[in-house]
């Protein structure tokens, strides 16, 4: 006997969270919950407003579908919607026993301005020190030399910056200006430097510091290849599709001998342990980027192994069958 539930679910999200220049107040989701003679399987749905191609409500409508047919004995085909293809394929894939528990909940530190609070979290951090951080936010000569004073400051301190594409070739020129030329190799990457890939191809080739794609991605003439000054991939399941593709991604980029860093869309805490459950089984030297539970105000079902927020249970959620 199968049965199926979906639940619609909404998180305050910490104050200042703003993402492509709009507040985030609240994150909104679904959750799929499969069962089958006694097995059962979760997912999340929950499309990144400014990122996700689909709405809420068009993503509820093809996983309303999927779900009753499902229910109803047949093996219907993922709807291709980019979030319900991968909360279904999760529920799944639990459900058949295809997601082991063996999880990476080494997230590489998260930090948008203040790099004094970074500095407390590094040095408690065992291990490789990997942070990330957000430019293109202020001046970039100020980013440049927060990104210098944390590389002179940690010798052993490897850096992921994100520019969410914000600099025209000059500013990006000013903010590698400010970076010493010996630490450049210890910018893992800076994501999307430029507005045009073509400007961030020519940002790497000049300045020596390396880049990653994770906008790219998504669109329509992108293609996988290993160009000078390219060493990864930024890999969003949710706004990639079914496991199937986020593990195609992942063996293109190996292939070709780019990283792939499976990084969060700011799911709740059950869909961010099923990606870090997801980097430990296809990513298992990479650290993910998944340190984005703090910008909410709750955890969901499941918890992030030491995470202090509050976890909340199947009552905050909405059932909608
Ligand atoms: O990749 C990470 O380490 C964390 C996730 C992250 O940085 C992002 C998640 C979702 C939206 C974006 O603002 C941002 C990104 O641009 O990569
Ligand atoms: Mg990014």
């Amino acid at each position: 006997m199968r049965s199926v539930q979906i639940y619609r679910w909404q998180i305050p999200m910490d104050a200042g969270v703003v993402l492509r220049e709009r507040r985030l107040k609240t994150r909104d989701g679904l959750f799929v919950y499969l069962q089958h003679d006694g097995r059962e399987g979760w997912g999340e749905i929950s499309p990144l407003p400014g990122f996700s191609h689909e709405s809420l409500e068009d993503a509820e409508a093809a996983l309303r579908a999927w779900c009753i047919a499902w229910r109803d004995g047949e093996e219907p085909l993922l709807p291709g919607v980019a979030s319900v293809d991968f909360g279904i394929s999760c529920a799944l894939a639990e459900l058949a026993g295809l997601l082991p528990d063996a999880a990476n909940y080494r997230a590489a530190p998260l930090c948008t301005g203040d790099p004094d609070e970074l500095f407390a979290v590094l040095a408690a951090m065992p291990g490789e020190k990997v942070a990330k951080i957000k430019v293109g936010l202020y001046e970039a000569v100020r980013d440049g030399m927060v990104a210098n004073l944390l590389l002179e400051a940690i010798p052993d301190l490897r850096l992921r910056l994100d520019a969410n594409r914000a600099w025209t070739p000059l500013k990006a020129q000013q903010f590698a200006k400010y970076v010493n030329p010996a630490y450049r190799d210890r910018i893992a990457f800076l994501e999307e430097p430029c507005k045009t890939r073509a400007d961030s191809l020519a940002f790497a080739r000049e300045t020596g510091i390396a880049i990653a794609w994770d906008e790219s991605l998504r669109e329509d003439d992108f293609e996988f290849a290993a160009e000078p000054g390219v060493r990864a991939v930024v890999i969003k399941p949710m706004l990639t599709g079914s496991l199937a593709k986020v593990h195609e991604q992942v063996n293109a980029a190996h292939a070709l001998g780019l990283t792939a860093v499976i990084s969060s869309s700011i799911e709740s805490s059950l869909g961010l342990t099923q990606l870090a459950r997801i980097a430990a089984q296809y990513t298992p030297d990479t650290v993910p980027g998944l340190d984005t539970l703090n910008l909410m105000q709750a955890q969901l079902l499941r918890t992030w192994p030491g995470n202090a927020l509050p976890c909340l249970g199947r009552e905050a959620l909405e059932p909608l069958l």
